[in-house]
């Protein structure tokens, strides 16, 4: 598959009173697929922004290549292939839906109205066509950016915080649009803090943290490493002996015996000792490794490199 976004080495640093020239991105090596959903994570601060802004061609990078859609970073043609939907777009509060899809069509020089309505009927907001943006709850604004974001029929879409402020109704509709644009062969790339829903929608992530990539991979070989609880009673003693655990695995507690096993263990082989011994299992808890332990576990405790920013500088 091509790689819809490559970089290699992009760095861009920044003059600060403190530290010197500062690498707010430092040596950024990422691949977005074609036509996958993208999860861009990092703290505050981490260089996120800054990345995005490189790749949209908005900043210069200091050094080091970026490649979206095959052509090089600030290459005008590309612009025409992506969108972006900022954490808040800013839109004319007086305007409807469609008038804000005819002024944004208009700067692509699309003068459609089968077309809008097709969006609007996209998006479920063909029949708010005579309310204002003002009128609008904050999961119809996101809506309508959506929308506008779609003017364009772009192969990649930026969105940055799609579902941030939402209520979980509003965040599924905007869960199901993000899903269908990957149905309809389009690449998309999400900034997000929001772990869980990442979690549901991303096909990959990169986590970036003070300006390094730290993690970068296929969201089910990064979340390898579940537990598998099982609590059992009147568990013999020679099986615990046979099973050979350690203390970590295994404990007592009020309800009997907790067996706290790596997923990639034998667990049936665990299961098979207890019931043949007469054992009593009470049940058997699958803990998946979350996206939010991983996030927290790649950021936390990490030295902060030479050179690399921190958050709090100057926007
Ligand atoms: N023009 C600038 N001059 C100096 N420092 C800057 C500038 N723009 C950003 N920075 C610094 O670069 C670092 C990364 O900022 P960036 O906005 O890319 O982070 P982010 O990951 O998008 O954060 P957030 O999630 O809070 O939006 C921060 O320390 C920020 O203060």
């Amino acid at each position: 598959m091509a790689a819809a976004i490559e970089t290699k080495k992009l760095t861009k640093s920044y003059k600060s009173r403190q530290h010197g020239h500062i690498n707010v991105v430092d040596h950024l090596d990422l691949i977005v697929e074609e036509g996958e959903i993208f999860g861009f994570l990092g703290p505050n601060g981490a260089g996120k922004t800054t990345t995005i802004k490189m790749l949209l061609g908005i900043i210069y990078p200091t050094s080091g290549e970026g490649y979206v859609l095959g052509k090089e970073i600030g290459d005008m043609d590309v612009h025409r292939m992506i969108s972006y939907l900022p954490e808040r777009p800013y839109y004319y509060e007086h305007m409807t839906g469609p008038e804000i899809l005819r002024f944004y069509g208009s700067l692509f020089g699309i003068n459609d109205e089968a077309k809008f309505q097709g969006l609007l009927e996209k998006v479920n907001l063909h029949r708010d066509t005579t309310k204002s943006i003002s009128q609008y709850s904050k999961g119809m604004q996101q809506r309508i950016g959506l929308a506008q974001s779609l003017i364009n029929d772009p192969k990649l879409l930026f969105l940055d915080e799609p579902t941030g402020g939402l209520d979980p109704i509003a965040h599924r509709e905007i869960r199901d649009l993000i899903i269908s644009f990957r149905d309809e062969g389009r690449t998309v790339f999400i900034s997000s803090h929001e772990l869980s829903e990442v979690e549901l929608i991303c096909d990959r992530v990169a986590i970036i943290d003070r300006g390094i990539i730290r993690r970068q991979g296929k969201l089910t070989d990064l979340l390898r490493g579940g537990r598998i609880e099982i609590m059992a009673t009147e568990v013999a003693a020679k099986v615990l002996e046979s099973l050979n655990l350690t203390d970590s695995n295994v404990r007592t507690v009020p309800q009997g015996i907790l067996f706290d096993i790596p997923e990639e263990n034998d667990v049936n082989g665990i299961i098979d000792a207890i019931r043949t011994a007469k054992g009593n299992i009470l049940s058997i808890v699958p803990r998946k490794k979350r996206l939010e332990d991983l996030f927290v576990e790649t950021v936390q405790n990490k030295p902060t490199p030479v050179g690399a920013a921190q958050d709090g500088g100057a926007k």
